[in-house]
């Protein structure tokens, strides 16, 4: 079995060759080789936006002078820069600013993942490591991103250092998803533990990002401009990796230096919508009392520049790229991909099956039923930036391969107490819908990410899927639909085929969402 998997591996790795095509072990050749190429065009799309060239293309400073350029703005450098940093890729921005702009730098705090640290050393990505007489200090905490006391003590760090600040002062800070988490700071008398239930609460029901962040910014005496006002007279740049469909600086990781424009009518609404309006304990009460007769109204950024860095549209353009140069007639799809992960997947196998009619049988297509049911579920996802139309007739006209690409945040809501994450849940979903219908002679091959390397609390990224998955899993003895009923797809994933279809990256240090990848390979 170990040879014969070595074999596989061998075949995998070497580069596709037509001769390949057609016989039964070529076929698993070609299958692995598919899964191969998958993989590297995952790893493509996250290498795309890693932390350090991409601060470095924000920021430029001229050494003579001392003068920061940000954008179309300059700052003068003078042994007056401080920064903070809090989010999943903060390890690696922080890196790259000291050591761009070190000589400047007076004092850092920033606030980053449980033993993010460790598995950057052990993975020897020296590049997203602080120097051992760093000034920036560190605080490692929110496991399994749920905020606890280790951020807390981070956030009264970066709070504190903000406080101190004068008008003559640079504050960078650096910010990505998981950020909310790492950065907790409730108004009294709300405490951590009550703060943690209620955001645990709302993510569970399938509260949106945005839903979830306006209830934690009215609770958080830095989220919603509230690290800005407590650094005020200082100059603030913010650098943010977006984590967020549309890359809002309001909604990523609570936007700390944007002004907050929610009312306590929008929490009570989003409270009432999860049913958790009559459960709240007496202290978020009094809080988003408080905040509706708040003399001082919402904090003012006048003095911030919020500048998105990076996202998942530019890991998209780098993965196409790459999609492109391996042979593939690659589609961005949408970078927007939200909504229900029921209904995501039944749009991803449809799409699988409209594209490879099209693909397979050129004027022939799939029924004009199928058509229009994927126009309508993709009208029900709503999602603003789709390029369906394009893509499909973009396939119309290609003879060979096709990779479609695209990026996002599906909700899953979750029922059961089993163990996965919402990209091999996705993945799971859409190999269970692949197995539905027959799909001719071509190879389709699914994978979902996410970019920071974990999904859920799970070590995995994600997981890829074939059509087979369901009748393959069957000869196994697994029964998917019942590890779906429970949102058990990690448990299924590392039983199925001895967890060959799992995406391992470990910890990649950046964060711009997640990554969905449909190939398309005519036989
Ligand atoms: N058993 C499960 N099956 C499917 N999804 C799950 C399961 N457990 C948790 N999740 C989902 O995982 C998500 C949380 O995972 P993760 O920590 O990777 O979030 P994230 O959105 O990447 O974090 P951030 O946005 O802060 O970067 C939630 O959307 C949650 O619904
Ligand atoms: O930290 C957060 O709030 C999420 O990752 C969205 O940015």
């Amino acid at each position: 079995m170990a040879a014969a998997l070595q074999v596989l591996r061998h075949l995998a790795r070497a580069p596709l060759s037509p001769l390949l095509w057609g016989g039964p072990l070529a076929r698993l050749a070609s299958s692995m080789a598919l899964a191969e190429q998958a993989r590297q065009l995952f790893e493509s799309t996250v290498g795309a936006v890693l932390p350090g060239p991409m601060l470095q293309r924000a920021l430029s400073l001229d050494p003579d002078s001392g003068q920061l350029k940000v954008r179309d703005r300059s700052f003068q450098l003078q042994q007056n820069l401080y920064l903070v940093g809090f989010g999943k890729a903060v390890l690696g921005m922080a890196t790259a600013a000291e050591e761009l702009l070190g000589q400047h730098l007076v004092q850092g705090v920033i606030s980053i993942p449980k033993g993010i640290r460790a598995a950057m050393e052990s993975a020897g990505k020296q590049e997203m490591l602080l120097k051992p007489h760093s000034r920036v200090q560190v605080f490692e905490g929110a496991e399994n991103n749920l905020p606890d006391r280790d951020a807390l003590r981070a956030a009264l760090a970066i709070r504190q250092l903000a406080e101190g600040l004068t008008a003559d002062d640079l504050l960078l800070v650096l910010i990505s998803g998981g950020g909310s988490a790492l950065l907790p700071a409730p108004i009294p008398p709300v405490t951590l533990e009550e703060k943690q239930t209620l955001t645990k609460l709302l993510a569970a029901r399938g509260a949106t990002i945005q839903e979830l962040n306006t209830i934690r910014k009215a609770l958080s005496q830095l989220k919603g401009g509230g690290l800005a006002q407590a650094a005020y007279p200082a100059q603030v740049v913010s650098l943010i990796l977006s984590d967020v469909v549309g890359d809002p600086v309001e909604v990523i990781a609570s936007g700390p230096t944007v002004a907050s424009i929610h009312s306590v009518q929008d929490c009570l609404h989003i409270l009432n919508r999860y049913g958790l309006r009559a459960a709240l304990p007496r202290s978020v009460k009094t809080v988003l009392a408080r905040a509706d007769s708040d003399p001082h109204g919402p904090h003012t950024c006048g003095h911030v520049l919020n500048v998105i860095i990076g996202s998942n549209a530019l890991a998209l353009a780098e993965a196409q790229k790459q999609a492109e140069a391996l042979g593939y007639r690659a589609v961005v799809l949408s970078t927007a991909i939200q909504g229900d992960v029921k209904s995501v997947a039944q749009f991803y196998a449809l799409l699988a099956r409209v594209a490879g009619a099209r693909l397979t049988m050129p004027g022939a297509g799939a029924s004009v039923e199928e058509d229009e049911q994927l126009y309508e579920l993709a009208a029900e996802l709503q999602l603003p930036d789709l390029q369906l139309k394009e893509a499909l007739e973009a396939v119309v006209g290609t003879r060979g391969p096709v990779c479609l690409l695209a990026g996002g945040e599906p909700t899953v809501q979750l029922q059961g107490s089993g163990k996965g994450g919402r990209n091999q849940e996705l993945a799971l979903r859409v190999g269970a819908e692949l197995g539905r219908w027959p799909l001719g002679p071509i190879d389709v091959l699914f994978l979902s990410g996410g970019t920071d390397g974990q999904d859920g609390p799970t070590e995995a990224a994600g997981a890829w899927v074939r059509p087979e998955l369901i009748s393959q899993a069957a000869a196994q003895g697994l029964d998917v639909a019942a590890f779906l009923a429970h949102n058990d797809s990690h448990t299924f994933f590392c039983r199925f085929q001895g967890g060959a279809h799992l995406l391992h990256t470990g910890l990649t240090g950046t964060n711009v969402m997640d990554a969905h990848l449909l190939f398309l390979q005519p036989r």
